[in-house]
């Protein structure tokens, strides 16, 4: 579903890079957590998911497509397969709930009949039924984050990237968005979820990829926000408690 092989990024100016040799394999229907501190890497992973930005080096293969040899004119029907969810909701603010949703149909020229019924039925799956006609100010942080959510994957993605998604909500909150994304992954949908929650992902015991300045420095299985399997010291800390 995506692989990574032997990619790095460096960004123009910088002269460390974001990502620094990531080989990696995610299959269909996983759910990943990316963890790892600001500035490791997480945020650059997704966007090369997306093909929003190139690699410096290596190859990247999503759904079965080399991302280097998508042309640019075929990469708005690429991400069509590829829902995505900030922290910062990101609706637009003029708009209805129903229409915040809608809109994602309509510039992908989905029928007014398709959209009439895929709003209604995605809004009660994320629990917005009784909202569809508010406009983003007059909903909580949890509920504008079902919106950006339904709006994500009202066209049925394949994958759902999700930045930081329960960054702004309080824990309660942020457990009924998790449950969100955990039904969404149960529907076939691969989950990648970069996140500082701990709670959460020690919670959950997912898939956990852990980057540190670029670097993949743990995969496991059923991980939590931190183990006790990596030798901290090997990673340029210096506390002397811990070693
Ligand atoms: N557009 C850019 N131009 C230059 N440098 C960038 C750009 N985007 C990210 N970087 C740098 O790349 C590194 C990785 O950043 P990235 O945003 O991927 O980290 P992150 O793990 O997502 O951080 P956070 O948890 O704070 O969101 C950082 O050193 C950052 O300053």
């Amino acid at each position: 579903m995506i692989r990574f092989d032997s990619v790095s990024k460096l960004y123009s100016g910088n002269t460390r890079p974001a990502l620094n040799n990531v080989s990696l394999e995610i299959l269909k229907g996983e759910f990943v957590f990316l963890v790892g501190a600001s500035g490791s890497g997480k945020s650059s992973f997704l966007r090369l998911v997306l093909k929003e930005e190139k690699p410096s080096q290596g190859q990247i293969h999503v759904l079965g497509q080399q991302l280097g040899t998508l042309s640019s004119r075929k990469v708005p029907y690429f991400r069509r397969n590829l829902g995505v969810v900030f922290q910062d909701f990101r609706l637009l603010p003029q708009k209805t709930v129903f229409d915040n949703v809608a809109f994602s149909l309509q510039v992908i020229g989905k029928s007014r009949g398709f959209i009439q019924e895929a709003v209604p039925d995605v809004l009660k799956m994320v629990g917005l039924a009784g909202k569809t006609s508010r406009f983003p100010h007059e909903l909580s942080g949890g509920e504008q984050q079902r919106v950006a959510i339904a709006r994500a994957i009202v066209n049925k993605p394949a994958i759902l990237l999700a930045d930081e998604p329960t960054g702004n909500l309080d824990p309660v909150t942020s457990a009924g968005i998790m449950n969100l994304l955990q039904r969404i992954n149960v529907g076939g949908t691969t989950v990648i979820m970069a996140t500082h929650d701990a709670g959460i992902v020690d919670q959950m015991k997912r898939r956990v990829i852990e980057l540190t300045s670029g670097q993949i420095v743990r995969d496991e299985r059923e991980g939590g926000y931190q183990t006790q399997a990596i030798p901290i010291q090997g990673f340029g800390l210096s506390n002397g408690a811990i070693q």
